[in-house]
């Protein structure tokens, strides 16, 4: 049996809202093999131990699009209590970067506007649209 929440260490994880000129912003589908497979989401991923959260998302960036994260600022966080994991979602908005980003880890790719046109959406991502609408997309 899982344990309690209150008894699992929450993980960190940094999560990018890649935002074009145009105010379209990049999901990715998750990749065969990890948990909610086929579910969409912002692309990021688990610190490694000693990480920051600004070097998480540049490396994360790097080797799951090939993006050079050149401006980031923290936006909100999130946790949510999956059965596979307690996470604590960083959520960060880059505003900056070099590179066209290309689905290196077989994810496909999607710019998106609200409302999104992508299903089913990883639960861990959907509070991000209504913050996102809140703030006028
Ligand atoms: N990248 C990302 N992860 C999210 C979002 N929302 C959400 O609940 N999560 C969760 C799903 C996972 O439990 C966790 C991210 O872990 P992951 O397994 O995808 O990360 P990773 O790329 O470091 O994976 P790995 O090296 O362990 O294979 O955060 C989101 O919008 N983006």
């Amino acid at each position: 049996m899982n344990p309690s929440p209150s008894q699992r260490t929450p993980v960190a994880v940094a999560v990018g809202l890649m935002v074009r000129a145009d105010g379209a912003f990049l999901m990715a589908s998750r990749p065969e093999g990890k948990p909610y497979a086929g579910y969409w989401e912002f692309p990021g991923g688990k610190l490694e131990v000693g990480e920051s959260l600004r070097d998480a998302l540049a490396r994360e960036f790097e080797e799951e699009l090939g993006v050079r994260v050149r401006e980031a600022q923290f936006w909100r966080s999130l946790r949510v209590d999956y059965p596979h994991a307690l996470v604590d979602l960083q959520f960060c908005r880059i505003t900056a970067w070099d590179g066209e980003p290309q689905g290196r880890e077989g994810q496909q790719l999607s710019w998106q506007t609200l409302p999104v046109t992508l299903s089913p959406v990883l639960p861990g991502a959907l509070p991000v649209l209504g913050w996102l609408a809140q703030e006028g997309g």
